[in-house]
């Protein structure tokens, strides 16, 4: 199953700087594994926001939400979570 995430990020102003690096930090390796595992199939910067699209590829909404739970960012952010369909104009599907 295929969802687009938009992930909002509001680290603290007032965090310790060493905890936020380790955060960070911890997040790219989440992310660079999971990518490499082929759930993460795609994230995108969201020009002049510290923001990302991303789109996962996972087996079920429970898959999802352990992904997503277990982001170290997670408690510094918001998300809106959006489940695609196949378009019946894709060029790529149609037979
Ligand atoms: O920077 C972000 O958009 C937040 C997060 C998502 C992956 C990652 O490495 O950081």
């Amino acid at each position: 199953m295929l969802y687009a995430v938009k992930m909002d990020v509001a680290i603290p102003r007032d965090l310790d700087p060493e905890v936020r690096a380790d955060t960070v930090a911890r997040e790219k390796a989440y992310s660079h594994e999971l990518q490499r595992g082929g759930e993460w199939a795609h994230i995108w910067r969201i020009a002049g926001q510290y923001s990302n699209i991303s789109i996962f590829d996972v087996t079920d909404n429970e898959r999802l939400h352990e992904i997503l739970w277990n982001l170290p960012l997670f408690p510094f952010m918001t998300m809106e979570i959006t489940p695609l369909a196949q378009h019946p104009s894709d060029i790529a599907v149609q037979t």
